[in-house]
């Protein structure tokens, strides 16, 4: 579904990304670990067009999309939810939902926001509350549920659960699933929790200093022998 060849990328100046190649498959869940620092959120946002692409590619669907601007993207079916501000604290759940869908025809809005209901029940009881007054774990449903409002087939996700209960992170995990399960969505995932994370993807990623120093299948990083020097940048050479 999408692929990157050799990008490099960053913000003005500073060159964060080094020759990533990255395939990113259709109705799987891919998983980005490594290191605070290594490139991880950045990756997520060159492929939705927030970064300065000094060299290489971003394909979607074997078109070219390295210069589309990001609201372009979201139209292909492009989602990219940031860790914190995905939602309008100040509008109702409803109001978020309604928004993401405003460009459908009315049908087609009551359509989306019933699936995104289905797949997120616990916000039909929220629908009249302001999405700041959510929990966290709440507000990350309402995150995805928009995302699904706006037809989005490939989701990128940054950090999900930061900052929730284990048993939160748990429900999200599973409603990733489910996502890529019962809707068929494509998924890739930036996650500091690397073995939830891993346990729940078809794919990894592993990027240390900018750079791609593993990809595979999830669990040959789960059972990698190094996997925890790997994953928490011990020993590798910057
Ligand atoms: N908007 C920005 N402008 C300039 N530099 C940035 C910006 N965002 C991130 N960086 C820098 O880019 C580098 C990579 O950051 P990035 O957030 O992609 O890493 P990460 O792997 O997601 O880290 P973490 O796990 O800590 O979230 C860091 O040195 C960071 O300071």
């Amino acid at each position: 579904m999408l692929r990157t060849e050799k990008l490099n990328a960053g913000y003005r100046e500073l060159h964060i990304l080094f020759d990533v190649d990255a395939t990113i498959e259709d109705n799987k869940i891919t998983t980005v670990v490594g290191p605070n620092g290594s490139g991880k959120s950045t990756f997520l946002k060159s492929v939705f067009g927030l970064t300065t692409v000094y060299s290489g590619k971003v394909l979607f669907r074997s078109e070219d999309i390295t210069k589309v601007p990001p609201h372009q993207r979201t139209k292909k079916g492009i989602a990219y939810l940031p860790q914190i501000d995905n939602v309008f604290a100040n509008l109702t759940v409803e109001e978020n939902l309604k928004i993401a869908g405003y460009t459908l025809e009315k049908n087609e809005l009551k359509d989306r926001i019933d699936l995104a209901l289905d797949v997120f029940p616990e916000l039909n009881k929220y629908l009249k509350k302001r999405a700041g007054a959510l929990s966290g774990g709440e507000r990350q449903f309402l995150a995805i549920a928009t995302a699904l409002v706006r037809k989005a087939e490939l989701l990128m996700l940054d950090e999900p659960t930061a900052q929730l209960s284990p048993k939160m992170a748990g429900i999200i995990f599973d409603k990733i699933v489910e996502l890529r399960d019962r809707l068929g969505l494509t998924i890739l995932l930036v996650e500091q929790n690397v073995t939830g994370a891993l346990e729940i993807s078809d794919n990894a990623y592993l990027l240390a200093s900018g750079r791609v120093i593993f990809s595979g299948k999830a669990e040959e990083l789960l059972e990698h022998e190094k996997f925890e020097e790997l994953c928490m940048g011990v020993g590798i050479e910057a």
